[in-house]
């Protein structure tokens, strides 16, 4: 028998999780000929510390170095039934852009009729005073390409020649890892959940095989996907292992997958953008199906910063 689904909406009857689809995807191209013109202090991220998918776009703003030409505001990792809410606390704010109490009041801003659930990241238009867009995806690939002219970093995570594998790679690990934990720890179905888990562990197993010869996914220089990966592996021993009952293995146990995720930790600026007190208690007191009691587990003790020796490597 199925159990109690922490999102019904996105419950199939056989107990799978299927995420809805974002609902705002213009696109910011360098000329503007999407009629969102590339610009400096004209576009706004709201994000979360604690999401994966919001924790893709931050890394892109930081590796690109776009942090004085794009702003962000975090909101409170404790998400109540009014959703993510801008609140003054450690680590988050309140909204002094526009003001708005809950990051609904964007949505319904810019979609007077959206129904959907009120997602993290999103890219706000100071000037058009809407959304942008709320898919990771293509704010990931916006941030890479579009800023060059204010970027001061000249990173490329999409390179051309690249292309196309980077986008297979990509599915594989999201339908596999980056959603597959989700599939695994907001399935109500014994049969659905041991599924997923087997599928996880299986792509972890193939991606540690595929680390041991070369330091990044595509050898000796990261691109987007490694990022993607990176948000999923970083949140692994904390809190899926745990919360989402993904404990084959934690990634501690894997010698090359672990000394990848602290090369990709000790990435300058990036542990700056890691804050697990909002990853442990977003997810530990915000599912109250899966978590009723909201304890946050005190564990596990992880050295990120020792030595990873993966520089031989390339
Ligand atoms: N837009 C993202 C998904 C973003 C997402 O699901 N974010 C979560 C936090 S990790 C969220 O904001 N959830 C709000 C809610 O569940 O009400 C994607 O491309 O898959």
């Amino acid at each position: 028998m199925a159990g109690r689904a922490q999102f019904p909406d996105e419950q199939s009857d056989q107990g799978e999780f299927k995420r809805q689809d974002d609902a705002f995807r213009q696109w910011i191209t360098a000329d503007g000929s999407s009629g969102y013109p590339a610009a400096s202090g004209r576009y706004h991220l709201y994000v979360s510390w604690a999401c994966p998918w919001a924790h893709r776009t931050i890394i892109v703003r930081r590796l690109k170095k776009l942090e004085s030409v794009i702003g962000m505001t975090v909101v409170d990792p404790i998400r109540d039934e009014r959703g993510w809410a801008f609140r003054e606390g450690p680590g988050h704010s309140l909204d002094s852009l526009n003001g708005f109490h809950f990051l609904s009041d964007a949505y319904r801003a810019t979609d007077s009729h959206y129904r959907g659930r009120v997602t993290v990241p999103v890219l706000w238009d100071t000037v058009a005073k809407r959304i942008v867009s709320n898919s990771d995806d293509d704010l990931m690939r916006m941030l890479n390409g579009a800023f060059d002219g204010f970027a001061e970093s000249r990173i490329d995570l999409y390179p051309q020649r690249l292309q196309r594998d980077i986008d297979d790679l990509n599915e594989f690990i999201y339908e596999n890892v980056n959603d597959g934990v989700y599939r695994a720890g907001f399935s109500t179905s014994q049969r659905v959940y041991e599924q997923a888990v087997r599928r996880l562990f299986d792509a972890l197993d193939q991606l540690d095989a595929r680390l041991k010869t070369r330091r990044y996914l595509f050898g000796e220089t990261f691109v987007e996907t490694d990022w993607r990966l990176f948000v999923t592996l970083i949140r692994f021993d904390a809190v899926y292992h745990g919360h989402f009952k993904c404990n084959i293995r934690r990634i501690i146990d894997y010698p090359n997958l672990f000394a990848y995720l602290k090369d990709l930790y000790q990435t300058e600026g990036i542990a700056d953008t890691v804050n697990f007190d909002h990853i442990k208690r977003h997810y530990y007191v915000t599912h109250d199906d899966i978590n009723p009691t909201r304890i946050v587990p005190l564990g596990p003790i992880q050295d990120l910063s020792s030595p990873h020796h993966r520089e031989r490597l390339v």
